[in-house]
């Protein structure tokens, strides 16, 4: 009994992963029962008899992904049936309107009478995949704000300082310390000062969406911004945008004034990098200019161009609220 066709045939029609074998020709020859339930609900399921007709790798010529994903698998197939790999994997979105799901496609190759057979089997990985992805959003992610954090904003700079040594282009960086923060804490409650940040780092995530810079809780009250083949004249007003629109959010503040609006100050420095300026040597300037605006009177941007040898050629400040 436990070495019948139908034992076997039970057996694997009891594996949760969808397996198929196919013949040296790409025609599929046998397919379990989890293979012919696959698909149900985007119109896919066919019988067991229905896949028999079905040529494997004609499929997979034709499937006209931009991924490339289907003549991936073809040469993939074709490398196992010729015998120079022993092994194909390989991992792959399939995400329907109302799921997102990933398959890993394993294959492997055995020979029978003279010829080469290859099982083809396909594995919902769509568990892990999501676990990768909500652990990826969490290093990535401030999990008060929702926008990205510090450490998602030191790799876009280096990547974003390559881009711009690369095509030689301009990088503006802007660091924004909300004013006064303290006393709106300890005025209104740490609690109340959450509530601030998230509709901050809101305000700062639309206008960022909006004008396509990249923006990140630097940490604490801190927010930083990189734009990346843009003037500073752009970039300024972007930022004199945002102190507006935050003005505009009317958040209370206990400090310098009762009955006053939340503020705040932003450092912003634009330069050309180049193998004579470092990234450490734009956040010291942003830092700087920032420090400067704090200086000043807050709720302001301070910003200058970077020249070569490392000093500002011209500082202008902008009081945006009347
Ligand atoms: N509610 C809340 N407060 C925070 C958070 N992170 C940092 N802070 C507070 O932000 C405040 C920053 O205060 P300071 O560094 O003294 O600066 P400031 O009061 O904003 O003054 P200036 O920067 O000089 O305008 C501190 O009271 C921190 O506790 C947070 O996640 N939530």
């Amino acid at each position: 009994m436990h070495g019948s066709i139908e034992f076997l045939k039970a057996v694997i029609d009891s594996i949760a992963s969808q397996l198929a074998v196919i013949d040296s020709q790409g025609n599929i020859v046998y397919v379990n029962k989890s293979w012919c339930n696959f698909g149900t609900g985007s119109g896919q399921k066919k019988s067991s008899i229905e896949w028999d007709s079905i040529n494997y790798l004609t499929v997979c010529d034709g499937s006209s992904g931009d991924d490339g994903f289907g003549a991936d698998v073809a040469q993939g197939i074709r490398d196992l049936i010729k015998g120079e790999t022993n092994e194909f994997q390989i991992e792959y979105p399939c995400h329907t309107p109302t799921e997102k799901r990933w398959f890993i496609m394993r294959c492997t190759p055995f020979d029978l009478d003279d010829e080469r057979f290859i099982v083809i089997v396909h594995q919902d990985v769509s568990q892990r995949k999501l676990a990768e992805e909500a652990v990826e959003r969490l290093a990535r992610f401030d999990s008060l704000t929702d926008i990205h954090n510090r450490r998602a904003f030191d790799e876009h700079l280096e990547a974003s300082w390559s881009e711009a040594i690369e095509g030689q282009l301009s990088l503006n960086l802007a660091m924004m310390d909300l004013d006064y923060f303290k006393r709106l804490n300890d005025f209104y409650g740490h609690q109340a000062g959450d509530d601030c940040l998230v509709q901050v780092a809101g305000l700062l995530k639309t206008l960022a969406d909006k004008h396509g810079f990249f923006c990140a809780r630097y940490g604490g009250e801190e927010f930083a911004m990189i734009w990346v083949g843009k003037p500073i004249s752009s970039t300024l007003a972007e930022c004199e945008a945002f102190l507006q629109g935050l003005y505009g959010l009317q958040i209370p503040q206990s400090y310098p004034a009762n009955a006053s609006y939340l503020t705040a100050s932003i450092g912003l420095v634009e330069l050309t990098p180049s193998k004579d300026i470092t990234i450490e040597d734009a956040f010291r300037q942003a830092d700087a200019l920032l420090y400067q605006a704090k200086q000043e009177g807050r709720n302001k941007v301070v910003h200058c161009v970077l020249s070569e040898i490392h000093k500002p050629v011209k500082t202008t400040k902008i009081t945006p609220i009347a």
